[in-house]
């Protein structure tokens, strides 16, 4: 029988992750665009989403709306889902609006993903304003808790670096092959990552290849919080468009053979948008523009070097947001995402 379609209205569609999405959702069998909203000042309102990103054609000729009094009643009349492709900060004051409405909503920021008031002001600068919801949120991490996505109404999806990493440890984890000691994750990201805004030190030209946010940045706190496992996390920004690549250095317990960590990732086997390579390694241009996490290995005695990459903006945002859209409407994960990259 064919599901009813859910209309999902995008806060943020102007940035990368946000016209990704809306992409996503106007291709879908199941999803309609309600509608696509800007802040109230933008420089881009009641432009054509479609005049900002060509390469949608016809697909996004649809306004990019100011979010103003009137747009928010419009929310509440047509829209179930709601997705916030928004800032941290800004996703924190608009979710509790829209979940006060009864919507679901989808919050591509790291908002909601972390346990603690202290972990918001340690990690990002400022006290969170509505730490009910801090606790009910669900973590969308889809392959991992399914269950509690497809019954959440207000879920955090997973940080792009998280979703690589989570992705690439948890099945070590899970099998009781990790020692007790730190894990080392190199990663680095492409410039979409940073967003749409202009900012000297993600301009195109000025990027070569550098490490940032040593020691502190927010998603170290993320991966532990969501491994339970020490992590030593070193982001690079790189001077490609998209994609992320980690290496990640892992000390396993004595004895640990190939096989038991082949094994380990079977549990990953079946998942549609997983793919594991054994120990050929995963590449940016293997994942550019598909909704895939790769995964290679390779191991010399207790040492085991595991190397993943995704999108950022499919796997890492709007692609894995989609799937916890389609886990809360009862729908196959990977439904909308199985073409996107022919
Ligand atoms: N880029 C990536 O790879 C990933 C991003 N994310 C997260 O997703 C979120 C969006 O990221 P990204 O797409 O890169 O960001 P962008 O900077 O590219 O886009 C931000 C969007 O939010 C809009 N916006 C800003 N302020 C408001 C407001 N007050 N009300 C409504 N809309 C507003 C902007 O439009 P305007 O300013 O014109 O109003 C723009 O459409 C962030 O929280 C980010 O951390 C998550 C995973 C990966
Ligand atoms: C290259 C770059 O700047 N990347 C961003 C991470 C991408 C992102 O937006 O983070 P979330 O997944 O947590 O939302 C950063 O390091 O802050």
């Amino acid at each position: 029988m064919m599901s009813k379609t859910k209309e999902v209205a995008i806060v943020g569609a102007s940035g990368y992750s946000g016209a990704e999405l809306a992409s996503l959702i106007a291709k879908h069998p199941n999803f309609s665009l309600s509608g696509c909203y800007v802040s109230e000042q933008s420089l881009d309102k009641n432009k054509l989403l479609s005049q900002l990103y060509p390469e949608h054609g016809v697909l996004l000729d649809t306004p990019l709306l100011p979010l103003s009094n009137s747009a928010f009643a419009e929310i509440n009349a047509q829209a179930d889902y709601v997705c916030l492709c928004t800032d941290h900060e800004v996703s924190v004051t608009l979710a509790p609006k829209f979940l006060a409405m009864g919507k679901r909503v989808f919050d591509l920021s790291g908002g909601f993903r972390l346990a603690t008031n202290a972990d918001y002001e340690h990690y990002y600068g400022f006290s969170h304003p509505s730490l009910q919801w801090l606790e009910q949120a669900e973590y969308g991490l889809a392959e991992w808790n399914a269950k509690a996505i497809s019954q959440a109404q207000l879920v955090a999806v997973a940080g792009c670096y998280p979703t690589a990493a989570l992705n690439a440890l948890k099945p070590l984890k899970q099998a009781g092959l990790l020692s007790q000691q730190q894990i080392i994750i190199n990663a680095v990201s492409g410039v979409t990552g940073a967003g749409r805004k202009a900012n000297i030190n993600t301009h195109f030209c000025e990027v070569s290849l550098s490490p940032y946010g040593l020691f502190n940045h927010r998603h170290t706190p993320e991966i532990t919080q969501y491994l339970d496992h020490d992590v030593l996390f070193t982001p690079h920004l790189g001077n490609f468009a998209r994609g992320i690549l980690e290496t990640i250095y892992v000390q396993l317990n004595p004895e640990v053979t190939h096989q038991q960590v082949a094994q380990a990732y079977q549990v990953l086997a079946d998942e549609p948008l997983i793919r594991l390579k054994g120990d050929q390694l995963p590449s940016i241009k293997g994942v550019v523009g598909q909704p895939f996490v790769d995964i290679g290995w390779q191991q010399q005695g207790c040492q085991l070097i595991v190397v993943v990459a995704i999108d950022n903006l499919l796997k890492g945002a709007a692609g894995q947001a989609l799937q916890c859209m389609n886990l809360a409407h009862g729908l196959a994960p990977e439904l909308g995402l199985n073409g996107v990259w022919s």
